[in-house]
């Protein structure tokens, strides 16, 4: 069967969502192509409390309207129809934000302009205010492998919160650091549709989509089937800073992980789905420096975790080691946390020096914003990489390594001394909805 190109259709359809023996369904099309259903498998196959019934609706309707990014991008028709309940304004507000901006990469890799294009139906007004669910006094703390989510679950075992460990996909290395945790699991599956990576391999639209919103949507319907009263995540400051500028326009590649979508996914939950549900990030006050800082302190995870994405593919090829050594991940987790480890345990996690590899100069050069804008992936913030990089030209056992003596030489005489410092850029600040009791703990440490 010859297959329509998405990049032709009029409209994208959202077709439906059903729940059916612990798997939700979610369906999608082009015009009237064929359907693209994405699975999304909850074990236990649990049934939502009858007086949940209707918060997990609304929850499953916003599910399907988050996860449509993924088939959307492959044609991004003008026309969005909605063939079941239309959501109220202000989530079409929420949803329009969260594909302009959270297809933002998607859009400037392309050359397309979504601005005047994405426009979500809605009925007017606010509806009602979501009522209190009485949701057990419960965390679900979603873990992504690295090292950010693994600071979180220590942050709650010392507060002694009743946390459970959860994520999505069938990854083995994220299983890996769930067990470690000592906290109860929840492995949630996800299949995306087949049909999305055919229309991929016959040319159409492709590129990075808002993995954190279809995770948070995915975790608020867990949330109330199991029975939890807060999801946080492990979003740090330095998440909400720009890739790049184009055009006027900020283009973030972690768009989904920065406190504009925290507040405003953090409120339609709230306001639309169960007054008692809180979704937070409980690192948001932290720069990725800071969350290093911590990561260090302990070397429980040394063995099992890894902040290299190239582990998370669906399709293609995983490095043979858990740390490529090659990625810009790699190479920033490596520059952070160098400042706050032994050296012979940083070498030990990566199997190697990065540092002292001249050929890797051009992908440290990006994380500095040195000849180069900082690269599409979840790294810190270019003044994180040149604090670091500085501290460490200042120490003995760093300093005559190939990339950070050529930092000393060539790249430090154009900086300013004064922005150079790394104690400022680990005092926490900025705006956050980490309940009360966790406050002074996530800040302080
Ligand atoms: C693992 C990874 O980084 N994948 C990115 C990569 O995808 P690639 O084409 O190399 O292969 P697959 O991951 O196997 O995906 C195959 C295609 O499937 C589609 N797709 C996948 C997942 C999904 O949720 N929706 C989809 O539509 C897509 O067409 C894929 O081509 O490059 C893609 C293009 O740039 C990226 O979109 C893939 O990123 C994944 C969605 C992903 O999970 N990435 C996270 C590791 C990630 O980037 N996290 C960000 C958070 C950003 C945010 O705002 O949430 C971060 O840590 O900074
Ligand atoms: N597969 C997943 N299932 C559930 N949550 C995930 C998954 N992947 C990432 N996350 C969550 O999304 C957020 C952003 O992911 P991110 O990759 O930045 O964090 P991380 O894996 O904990 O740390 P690192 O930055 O070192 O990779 C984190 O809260 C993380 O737990």
């Amino acid at each position: 069967m010859t297959l329509p190109d998405p990049r032709a259709a009029r409209a994208f359809r959202f077709v439906g969502r059903d729940y059916v023996d612990g798997e939700v369904r979610l369906t999608y099309a082009f015009d009237d192509g064929p359907d693209l259903v994405e699975r999304i498998g909850f074990p236990g196959a649990p049934q939502p409390a009858p007086d949940r019934r209707a918060a997990f609706e609304r929850a499953l309707d916003l599910l399907l309207l988050v996860a449509g990014v993924s088939y959307y991008k492959a044609g991004i028709p003008r026309q969005l129809a909605i063939e079941g309940t239309l959501p109220a304004t202000p989530t079409a507000a929420l949803l329009e934000d969260l594909y302009r901006h959270g297809l933002g990469e998607f859009a400037w890799h392309n050359r397309l302009d979504l601005r005047d294009r994405i426009a979500f139906p809605a009925v007017a007004g606010d509806g009602a205010a979501a009522p209190a669910l009485h949701l057990p006094r419960r965390t679900l703390v979603p873990i992504g492998g690295g090292k950010d989510s693994l600071v979180s679950v220590e942050l709650l075992k010392r507060a002694g919160e009743p946390a459970t460990a959860a994520w999505i996909g069938t990854s083995p290395l994220i299983e890996a650091c769930a067990a470690r945790t000592g906290l109860p699991t929840l492995n949630i599956t996800r299949q995306v549709s087949p049909l999305l990576f055919e229309y991929n391999r016959a040319g159409a639209w492709n590129g990075h989509v808002p993995v954190t919103a279809i995770n948070s949507a995915i975790l608020v319907v867990a949330a109330i089937l199991y029975g939890y009263d807060a999801i946080a995540f492990s979003n740090e400051r330095s998440a909400s800073s720009a890739t790049l500028e184009y055009e006027g326009q900020a283009v973030n590649h972690q768009w989904s992980k920065s406190w504009d979508f925290e507040r405003g996914f953090g409120e339609e939950v709230a306001q639309r789905i169960a007054a008692d549900l809180h979704y937070y990030s409980l690192l948001r006050p932290l720069s990725e420096l800071a969350v290093a800082e911590r990561f260090a302190r302990e070397s429980r995870y040394d063995a099992v975790f890894s902040s290299c994405n190239r582990n998370f593919r669906l399709l293609g090829p995983k490095p043979a080691d858990r740390w490529c050594g090659q990625c810009p991940k790699c190479h920033f987790v490596f520059l952070a946390l160098a400042p706050f480890m032994p050296k012979p345990r940083l070498l030990g996690i990566f199997g190697g020096n990065l540092l002292d590899q001249p050929e890797l100069a051009p992908g440290f050069d990006a994380l500095l914003e040195y000849r180069d804008h900082k690269p599409f992936e979840c790294v810190g913030e270019g003044r994180e990489s040149r604090a670091a990089l500085a501290f460490l030209a200042r120490r003995a056992e760093w300093r005559e390594d190939a990339l950070v003596e050529r930092f000393t030489t060539e790249i430090r005489p154009q900086l300013a001394a004064g922005e150079l410092a790394l104690e400022p850029l680990l005092v926490p600040s900025g705006e956050h909805r980490i309940p009360a009791a966790l406050t002074a703990l996530a800040e302080c440490g």
